[in-house]
């Protein structure tokens, strides 16, 4: 999904009111989806002075059984993580996974169906305003201000935070020379390359100095060089501090910079770790490749008749080779070829191979869209 800049200004209305519940009930996460959703414009709360109620938990981006239904699609479906602070926590899913809607809530440019999520310990339904001080949101398309220079748009974006004087003026220079666009402040936006409107965006996100920042896939589109660039800029703001959640298609993209990792799909939390840990749970785990040469149409079913204590899944044919994946030792490997010879099929060749990263992710996965 992509989302302009227009967008963030209409969190109200851009939120199906038949799907917004009441701040009063879904504070700290206590409602259930199995409670009935109160149905009506969005929460009076909002529009009174936000008194901010401090969450008492440490952590300093918090999702607690959030969920976000647009009609039938359940885009976020109780997904519960929190993320240390310093930390990057990298967001992973196939395209329509929620990780764009978990974002826009984190973003207070949302509303939950049900739950909640707290930045640096507020709550997005109930302390919105206070969310967004502490908050810098780089969307995953870059607005359309096209006539104004990378020095301006920042400036005005500065102002809509409030710094004024000499301290706007230091902080528009530090987030110039931190992007490396301080070089391009007079151009115009429309004549930025991808990588460079990037960097804008990283900088208008930074503008405020937020504790936290949620960044939806900064690195789409960008060469080898700006994406290096890129990973280096988010980890120097993690070493300074700052909380990071950042999502993308590309797990090995994530791997190096991330302290931990959470994989999505289908609005279901399906793993969360660190890259060790989930590679660790998945270590024993291999692809099995057996090619046989007769009766192509029979081995799934020849397959199934297999001992059931022999770890295999999802198998698929594809010509003359079956594979499924394996967590067995060489003994199943064996019973598995003995298998095959004793029901009459004629193997050619057996071959495993360890998971990759990216293996990992479609295993984790199953390339779900909807
Ligand atoms: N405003 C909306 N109205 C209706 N459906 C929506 C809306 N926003 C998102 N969805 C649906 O919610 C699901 C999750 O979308 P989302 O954009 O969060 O996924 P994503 O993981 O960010 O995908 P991508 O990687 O392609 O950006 C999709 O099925 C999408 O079509």
């Amino acid at each position: 999904m992509s989302f302009t800049e227009q967008d963030s200004d209409v969190r109200e209305s851009d939120a199906p009111e038949s799907d917004v519940q009441p701040a009063s009930s879904v504070a700290a996460g206590e409602t259930s989806p199995d409670q009935p959703a109160a149905r009506g414009a969005a929460p009076e709360s909002r529009r009174e002075p936000a008194v901010g109620v401090h969450s008492d938990t440490s952590e300093c981006i918090e999702l607690r059984r959030l969920h976000r239904f647009f009609g039938d699609t359940r885009a976020v479906n109780d997904v519960t993580f929190s993320v240390g602070r310093g930390q990057v926590f990298g967001y992973i899913g196939p395209n329509g996974a929620g990780k764009t809607t978990s974002m826009r809530i984190l973003a207070t440019l949302d509303l939950p169906s049900y739950g909640d999520a707290f930045v640096d310990g507020f709550s997005v339904v109930n302390d919105p305003e206070l969310v967004r001080k502490r908050l810098g949101f780089m969307p995953d398309s870059f607005g359309t201000y096209r006539d104004v220079n990378c020095r301006e748009y920042l400036d005005f974006f500065a102002r809509a935070y409030g710094l004024v004087g000499r301290q706007r003026t230091r902080r528009l220079q530090w987030v110039l020379d931190f992007t490396g666009t301080s070089g391009m402040a007079a151009k115009p936006i429309r004549g930025l390359s991808k990588g460079m409107k990037q960097r804008l965006c990283l900088g208008r996100a930074l503008v405020h100095d937020p504790a936290v920042m949620i960044l939806d896939e900064p690195a789409a589109g960008l060469d080898p060089r700006a994406r290096i660039e890129l990973r280096r800029m988010i980890r120097e703001l993690a070493d300074r501090g700052k909380t990071i959640l950042i999502s993308s298609h590309i797990l090995t993209e994530l791997a190096e910079m991330c302290d931990a990792v959470g994989i999505i799909e289908q609005g279901r939390l399906l793993a969360t770790g660190s890259v060790d840990q989930i590679q660790a749970e998945t270590q024993n785990r291999s692809e099995l490749t057996v090619r046989i040469l007769n009766r192509h149409d029979e081995i799934i079913t020849c397959l199934s008749g297999l001992d059931e204590n022999i770890p295999i899944d999802n198998p698929i044919l594809d010509g003359q080779f079956v594979r499924f994946g394996f967590s067995g030792n060489m003994a199943d490997q064996a019973a598995i070829v003995t298998h095959f010879v004793t029901h009459g099929f004629h193997v050619a060749e057996v071959n495993a191979h360890k998971k990759s990263l990216e293996d990992l992710f479609l295993q984790v996965t199953e390339g779900l869209v909807q």
